[in-house]
Protein backbone atom coordinates (compact mmCIF):
# COMPACT_ATOMS: atom_id res chain seq x y z
CA UNK A 1 0.00 0.00 0.00
CA UNK A 2 1.37 3.59 -0.64
CA UNK A 3 2.27 3.98 2.74
CA UNK A 4 2.50 8.46 3.44
CA UNK A 5 3.18 11.11 5.92
CA UNK A 6 4.12 13.95 6.76
CA UNK A 7 7.73 13.06 8.09
CA UNK A 8 11.04 13.17 5.99
CA UNK A 9 11.02 9.72 5.13
CA UNK A 10 7.18 9.98 3.43
CA UNK A 11 6.45 13.35 3.72
CA UNK A 12 4.88 15.62 0.85
CA UNK A 13 8.97 15.99 -0.77
CA UNK A 14 8.63 12.00 -1.75
CA UNK A 15 5.12 11.65 -2.65
CA UNK A 16 6.05 11.88 -6.22
CA UNK A 17 7.78 8.28 -6.08
CA UNK A 18 3.92 6.60 -5.17
CA UNK A 19 1.80 9.44 -6.65
CA UNK A 20 3.51 11.05 -9.58
CA UNK A 21 0.34 13.54 -10.19
CA UNK A 22 2.16 15.38 -7.40
CA UNK A 23 4.56 16.80 -10.07
CA UNK A 24 1.08 17.51 -12.20
CA UNK A 25 -0.77 20.88 -13.98
CA UNK A 26 -3.02 21.49 -11.01
CA UNK A 27 -1.67 20.35 -7.56
CA UNK A 28 -2.92 21.91 -4.10
CA UNK A 29 -2.44 23.77 -2.14
CA UNK A 30 -0.95 27.18 -3.69
CA UNK A 31 0.54 30.77 -2.28
CA UNK A 32 -2.71 33.21 -3.02
CA UNK A 33 -1.62 36.41 -4.07
CA UNK A 34 -5.09 38.89 -3.76
CA UNK A 35 -3.30 41.92 -6.16
CA UNK A 36 -2.52 39.55 -8.65
CA UNK A 37 -6.20 37.69 -8.12
CA UNK A 38 -8.80 38.71 -10.58
CA UNK A 39 -12.47 40.20 -9.66
CA UNK A 40 -14.79 38.00 -11.30
CA UNK A 41 -18.38 39.43 -11.40
CA UNK A 42 -20.06 36.34 -12.87
CA UNK A 43 -18.84 34.68 -9.67
CA UNK A 44 -22.21 33.79 -7.57
CA UNK A 45 -22.83 34.16 -4.40
CA UNK A 46 -21.69 31.01 -1.96
CA UNK A 47 -24.99 28.67 -1.02
CA UNK A 48 -24.33 25.85 2.15
CA UNK A 49 -26.68 24.27 3.12
CA UNK A 50 -25.88 21.94 6.17
CA UNK A 51 -28.32 20.20 8.64
CA UNK A 52 -26.53 18.82 11.90
CA UNK A 53 -28.00 15.94 12.22
CA UNK A 54 -26.11 14.82 8.81
CA UNK A 55 -23.30 15.00 11.40
CA UNK A 56 -22.09 11.14 11.56
CA UNK A 57 -18.92 10.82 13.46
CA UNK A 58 -15.65 11.86 14.15
CA UNK A 59 -11.98 10.14 13.46
CA UNK A 60 -8.46 9.74 13.56
CA UNK A 61 -6.93 9.10 9.99
CA UNK A 62 -3.70 9.11 10.76
CA UNK A 63 -2.75 12.21 9.03
CA UNK A 64 -5.69 14.53 10.48
CA UNK A 65 -9.00 14.10 12.24
CA UNK A 66 -11.91 14.29 10.10
CA UNK A 67 -15.82 14.72 11.11
CA UNK A 68 -17.65 12.49 8.81
CA UNK A 69 -21.24 12.96 7.73
CA UNK A 70 -24.06 10.76 6.08
CA UNK A 71 -23.52 11.97 2.52
CA UNK A 72 -27.03 9.65 0.85
CA UNK A 73 -29.38 12.71 0.10
CA UNK A 74 -29.47 16.63 -0.44
CA UNK A 75 -29.67 17.28 3.70
CA UNK A 76 -25.96 19.07 3.38
CA UNK A 77 -24.57 20.75 0.28
CA UNK A 78 -22.99 23.41 -1.36
CA UNK A 79 -24.51 25.24 -4.20
CA UNK A 80 -23.37 28.56 -6.12
CA UNK A 81 -19.98 30.20 -5.83
CA UNK A 82 -18.01 28.99 -8.93
CA UNK A 83 -19.51 25.35 -8.81
CA UNK A 84 -22.46 24.18 -10.95
CA UNK A 85 -24.84 21.78 -9.68
CA UNK A 86 -25.25 20.47 -6.43
CA UNK A 87 -21.90 19.20 -4.12
CA UNK A 88 -22.87 17.20 -0.85
CA UNK A 89 -20.73 17.65 2.28
CA UNK A 90 -18.62 14.52 3.21
CA UNK A 91 -16.85 15.63 5.97
CA UNK A 92 -14.44 17.56 7.46
CA UNK A 93 -11.41 18.14 8.63
CA UNK A 94 -7.81 20.11 9.49
CA UNK A 95 -4.34 20.82 8.99
CA UNK A 96 -2.12 22.70 11.70
CA UNK A 97 1.62 23.12 13.08
CA UNK A 98 4.29 22.21 15.60
CA UNK A 99 3.77 26.24 16.19
CA UNK A 100 1.82 28.86 15.62
CA UNK A 101 4.05 30.32 13.02
CA UNK A 102 2.79 27.39 10.27
CA UNK A 103 0.30 24.57 9.79
CA UNK A 104 -1.94 26.17 7.03
CA UNK A 105 -1.68 24.51 3.73
CA UNK A 106 -2.69 27.60 1.40
CA UNK A 107 -0.97 30.38 2.26
CA UNK A 108 -1.61 34.76 1.42
CA UNK A 109 1.07 36.52 -0.11
CA UNK A 110 3.47 33.89 1.57
CA UNK A 111 1.74 34.31 5.16
CA UNK A 112 1.11 31.06 6.74
CA UNK A 113 -1.92 30.55 9.48
CA UNK A 114 -1.64 28.68 12.31
CA UNK A 115 -4.69 26.42 11.15
CA UNK A 116 -7.05 25.43 7.87
CA UNK A 117 -10.04 23.68 8.16
CA UNK A 118 -10.92 22.26 4.88
CA UNK A 119 -14.78 21.15 4.68
CA UNK A 120 -14.69 18.48 1.47
CA UNK A 121 -17.78 18.17 -0.94
CA UNK A 122 -18.47 15.60 -3.97
CA UNK A 123 -20.55 16.38 -7.01
CA UNK A 124 -23.66 14.83 -7.16
CA UNK A 125 -23.88 14.07 -10.97
CA UNK A 126 -21.59 11.51 -10.47
CA UNK A 127 -23.30 8.20 -8.32
CA UNK A 128 -20.95 8.33 -4.97
CA UNK A 129 -18.05 10.54 -3.52
CA UNK A 130 -15.50 7.56 -5.11
CA UNK A 131 -16.44 8.24 -8.68
CA UNK A 132 -16.90 11.90 -8.11
CA UNK A 133 -13.22 12.14 -6.30
CA UNK A 134 -11.93 11.11 -10.22
CA UNK A 135 -13.37 13.34 -12.00
CA UNK A 136 -11.86 16.89 -12.81
CA UNK A 137 -15.40 18.68 -11.34
CA UNK A 138 -15.99 15.81 -9.15
CA UNK A 139 -14.95 17.80 -5.63
CA UNK A 140 -15.64 21.35 -3.87
CA UNK A 141 -13.48 22.12 -1.05
CA UNK A 142 -14.07 24.74 1.44
CA UNK A 143 -10.49 26.05 2.80
CA UNK A 144 -11.12 28.44 6.19
CA UNK A 145 -7.96 29.79 7.64
CA UNK A 146 -7.61 29.66 11.83
CA UNK A 147 -6.00 32.37 13.44
CA UNK A 148 -4.84 33.14 17.07
CA UNK A 149 -7.41 34.85 19.00
CA UNK A 150 -9.48 34.70 21.44
CA UNK A 151 -11.31 30.68 22.14
CA UNK A 152 -13.77 29.40 19.44
CA UNK A 153 -16.73 28.25 21.37
CA UNK A 154 -18.24 26.85 18.11
CA UNK A 155 -14.77 24.82 17.75
CA UNK A 156 -14.65 23.47 21.04
CA UNK A 157 -17.32 21.03 20.62
CA UNK A 158 -15.00 19.62 17.87
CA UNK A 159 -12.03 19.86 20.24
CA UNK A 160 -13.71 18.31 23.21
CA UNK A 161 -14.06 15.07 21.44
CA UNK A 162 -10.43 14.53 20.44
CA UNK A 163 -9.78 12.94 23.77
CA UNK A 164 -11.61 9.43 22.45
CA UNK A 165 -9.68 9.76 19.39
CA UNK A 166 -6.03 10.42 20.38
CA UNK A 167 -4.56 7.66 18.20
CA UNK A 168 -4.54 6.29 14.52
CA UNK A 169 -7.87 4.56 13.87
CA UNK A 170 -9.96 5.99 16.77
CA UNK A 171 -13.39 6.76 16.08
CA UNK A 172 -16.38 7.83 18.16
CA UNK A 173 -19.76 8.87 17.66
CA UNK A 174 -20.48 13.02 16.60
CA UNK A 175 -23.89 14.14 16.01
CA UNK A 176 -25.79 16.89 15.88
CA UNK A 177 -23.31 19.49 14.63
CA UNK A 178 -23.33 21.94 12.40
CA UNK A 179 -20.53 23.40 10.34
CA UNK A 180 -21.67 27.01 9.39
CA UNK A 181 -20.67 27.38 12.62
CA UNK A 182 -17.54 27.05 12.24
CA UNK A 183 -17.61 29.96 9.12
CA UNK A 184 -17.17 33.45 9.48
CA UNK A 185 -19.46 36.05 8.75
CA UNK A 186 -18.44 36.96 4.91
CA UNK A 187 -17.83 34.35 2.11
CA UNK A 188 -16.18 36.37 0.18
CA UNK A 189 -13.48 33.60 -1.19
CA UNK A 190 -10.83 32.84 -4.10
CA UNK A 191 -11.43 30.24 -6.28
CA UNK A 192 -8.94 28.17 -8.31
CA UNK A 193 -9.18 24.42 -10.30
CA UNK A 194 -6.90 22.47 -7.91
CA UNK A 195 -6.00 18.82 -6.71
CA UNK A 196 -6.48 16.78 -3.12
CA UNK A 197 -3.53 18.11 -0.87
CA UNK A 198 -2.49 14.38 0.14
CA UNK A 199 -2.51 11.61 -1.57
CA UNK A 200 -3.78 10.72 -3.66
CA UNK A 201 -3.19 14.27 -4.95
CA UNK A 202 -6.26 13.98 -7.47
CA UNK A 203 -6.78 16.64 -10.07
CA UNK A 204 -10.50 16.75 -9.15
CA UNK A 205 -10.96 19.80 -6.80
CA UNK A 206 -13.05 23.10 -7.29
CA UNK A 207 -11.48 25.12 -4.19
CA UNK A 208 -12.70 27.56 -2.46
CA UNK A 209 -10.68 29.56 -0.07
CA UNK A 210 -12.59 31.90 1.92
CA UNK A 211 -10.89 35.89 2.69
CA UNK A 212 -11.61 35.68 6.40
CA UNK A 213 -10.04 33.84 8.97
CA UNK A 214 -12.13 32.58 12.34
CA UNK A 215 -10.62 32.33 15.79
CA UNK A 216 -8.30 30.28 17.39
CA UNK A 217 -6.86 30.42 20.97
CA UNK A 218 -3.01 29.05 21.95
CA UNK A 219 -5.06 26.43 24.76
CA UNK A 220 -7.29 25.05 21.24
CA UNK A 221 -4.26 24.60 19.37
CA UNK A 222 -2.34 22.76 22.10
CA UNK A 223 -5.44 20.43 21.61
CA UNK A 224 -5.08 19.43 18.06
CA UNK A 225 -1.07 18.87 18.77
CA UNK A 226 -2.57 16.30 21.68
CA UNK A 227 -3.76 13.95 18.52
CA UNK A 228 -0.81 11.31 17.40
CA UNK A 229 -0.23 10.03 13.99
CA UNK A 230 0.54 6.50 15.31
CA UNK A 231 -1.75 3.72 16.95
CA UNK A 232 -1.83 2.74 20.27
CA UNK A 233 0.61 0.08 20.85
CA UNK A 234 2.88 2.47 18.37
CA UNK A 235 5.82 4.79 19.60
CA UNK A 236 3.69 7.78 19.36
CA UNK A 237 4.27 10.45 17.06
CA UNK A 238 2.36 13.83 17.68
CA UNK A 239 -0.01 14.65 14.82
CA UNK A 240 1.75 17.92 14.32
CA UNK A 241 2.74 19.80 11.02
CA UNK A 242 0.35 17.82 8.81
CA UNK A 243 0.28 20.59 6.15
CA UNK A 244 1.34 20.09 2.33
CA UNK A 245 3.41 23.19 1.11
CA UNK A 246 2.36 25.49 -1.62
CA UNK A 247 2.73 24.01 -5.02
CA UNK A 248 3.60 25.88 -8.44
CA UNK A 249 0.67 27.35 -9.99
CA UNK A 250 1.96 26.52 -13.70
CA UNK A 251 -0.55 29.27 -15.52
CA UNK A 252 -3.29 28.98 -13.35
CA UNK A 253 -5.64 32.06 -12.64
CA UNK A 254 -7.09 32.79 -8.97
CA UNK A 255 -10.26 34.58 -9.06
CA UNK A 256 -11.64 36.47 -6.14
CA UNK A 257 -15.44 36.89 -5.75
CA UNK A 258 -15.18 40.22 -4.26
CA UNK A 259 -13.37 43.42 -5.19
C1 LIG B 1 -6.48 11.31 3.11
N1 LIG B 1 -7.15 12.21 2.16
C2 LIG B 1 -8.30 12.84 2.73
C3 LIG B 1 -9.47 11.84 2.78
N2 LIG B 1 -10.07 11.72 1.45
C4 LIG B 1 -9.86 10.62 0.61
C5 LIG B 1 -9.78 9.37 1.16
C6 LIG B 1 -9.63 8.25 0.29
C7 LIG B 1 -9.57 8.42 -1.07
C8 LIG B 1 -9.66 9.69 -1.59
O1 LIG B 1 -9.63 9.90 -2.92
C9 LIG B 1 -10.17 8.90 -3.70
C10 LIG B 1 -9.80 10.79 -0.75
S1 LIG B 1 -10.91 13.02 1.00
O2 LIG B 1 -11.23 13.03 -0.37
O3 LIG B 1 -12.05 13.15 1.86
C11 LIG B 1 -9.81 14.24 1.25
S2 LIG B 1 -9.94 15.82 0.65
C12 LIG B 1 -8.45 16.32 1.30
S3 LIG B 1 -7.93 17.93 1.11
N3 LIG B 1 -6.78 18.22 2.13
O4 LIG B 1 -7.44 18.09 -0.23
O5 LIG B 1 -9.11 18.74 1.42
C13 LIG B 1 -7.91 15.30 2.00
C14 LIG B 1 -8.66 14.10 2.01
ZN1 LIG C 1 -7.30 19.10 3.80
Amino acid sequence: SHAWGYGSNDGPEKWAESFPIANGPRQSPIDIVPTQAQNDPSLKQLKLKYDPATAKGILNNGHSFQVDFTDDDNSSTLAGGPVTGIYRLRQFHFHWGSSDDKGSEHTIAGTKFPCELHLVHWNTKYPNFGEAASKPDGLAVVGVFLKIGSANSRLQKVLDALDDIRSKGRQTTFTNFDPKTLLPASLDFWTYEGSLTTPPLLESVTWIVLKDPISVSPAQMAKFRSLLFTSEGEASSCMVDNFRPPQPLKGRKVRASFK
